[in-house]
């Protein structure tokens, strides 16, 4: 299998953002055309119908498939944990990870019933991203690793991926990239993540706002932003999500925490996320915001708010019926159906 060469600096993943390849326009049309064809009225799968024509311009081919479903669950630690920003204890990252080798997750479950394979990729395990009360969350070396895993997490014979992460205190980290890549109040982003009360949530916005007033100067540029109140596992997300752009492998995003660094990538280059769908929109206030923000439409809203890719899990039950129909339906032709009068 190749391997993408990792980058070494924030610049150098810059100039790789500038080398984006495109989707394939003659496979997507290919799709419409057969999509045309089938035994239905014109348009009558709604949104599934564009599903698989996304499928087939990120994929290069057509029919598109399905064979190889990959979902990457990205880990980190956040130091940021100790001010009281989650309704959950630190050590339950330490203990999910465990659970998630022994498949008792809801993601262990959904995966085996979205028929993907599941890797949980730990992120710099024992070394929590920093307090970024007081000090970068991390250095740009440290970021540049986090990224670099990311990067190197995506083989290039699969037919899809989906990303989520495991990290206690990390929509703390996520709703300060999303006010700092916005330049917006940290109320505007901050929710109650795995359950904070009303009082929680205004303690928790109060430690981000001072984060950002600390660091605003630094604040510019999304990398920065990244790198001074974000974490590992969000570093990895948007490694994994350019990875897949190269490789043209189609995304699907979950929830609020891993939509952020799709985000990120998008403010480096607005046409750099469209081999992405979102997979569902999460019970997280901030991620309906966000999601308009990127300009995403989610392919459900279920009121979960689990992370762990657990929506995009779900959604890309919504993608296998999609290419079940593309692929397995008669034509007008072939079944011998009147076609519109
Ligand atoms: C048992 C348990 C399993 C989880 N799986 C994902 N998360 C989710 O909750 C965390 C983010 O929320 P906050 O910022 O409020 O800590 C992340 O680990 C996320 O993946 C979980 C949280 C818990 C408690
Ligand atoms: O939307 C998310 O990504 C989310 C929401 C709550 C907890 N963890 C993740």
């Amino acid at each position: 299998m190749s391997t993408l060469t990792p980058v070494s600096s924030f610049d150098d993943l810059r100039s790789l953002v500038r080398q984006l390849p495109q989707p394939d326009t003659a496979a997507a049309e290919a799709c419409r055309r057969h999509e045309a064809e089938l035994t239905k009225p014109a348009g009558a799968l709604g949104r599934l119908e564009e599903l698989t024509c996304w499928l087939s311009a990120w994929q290069g081919r057509h029919p598109p498939r399905l064979d190889r479903v990959l979902i990457l669950v990205f880990v980190g630690w956040h130091e940021i944990a100790k001010h009281k920003v989650s309704a959950y204890p630190a050590e339950v990252t330490d203990q999910m990870v465990l659970n998630f080798q022994a498949g008792g997750a809801a993601i262990n479950q959904l995966a085996r019933l979205a028929g993907a394979e599941l890797q949980v990729i730990p992120v710099g395990q024992g070394r929590p991203a920093h307090d970024f009360t007081r000090r970068p969350a991390m250095s740009e070396a440290g970021c540049v690793r986090a990224l670099n895993i990311g990067l190197s997490a995506v083989p290039e014979d699969i037919d899809l991926l989906a990303i989520g992460e495991m990290g206690i205190a990390n929509t703390t980290a996520a709703a300060a990239i999303a006010a700092g890549l916005y330049g917006e109040p940290a109320t505007a982003w901050t929710g109650p993540g795995t359950g904070l009360d009303t009082s929680g949530v205004a303690h928790k916005a109060e430690v981000i706002q001072g984060a950002l007033d600390r660091h605003r100067a630094a604040l510019k540029d999304p990398l920065e932003v990244l790198r001074y109140v974000g974490g590992r596992e969000l570093a990895a997300m948007l490694g994994a999500i350019l990875a897949a752009r190269l490789r043209r492998v189609p995304v699907i995003l979950d929830g609020f925490t891993s939509t952020v660094p799709a985000a990120v990538l998008q403010a480096l280059d607005p046409a750099s996320i469209e081999h992405c769908r979102s997979g569902h929109c999460s019970a997280e206030p901030g991620h309906r915001r966000l999601l308009d923000r990127i300009g995403q439409r989610p392919l459900l809203e279920l009121g979960m708010r689990l992370g762990e890719a657990s929506g995009a899990a779900v959604a890309l039950q919504l993608v296998r019926a999609a290419v079940a129909c593309h692929n397995g339906m008669a034509t007008f032709e072939s079944a011998g159906v009147s076609r519109k009068r």
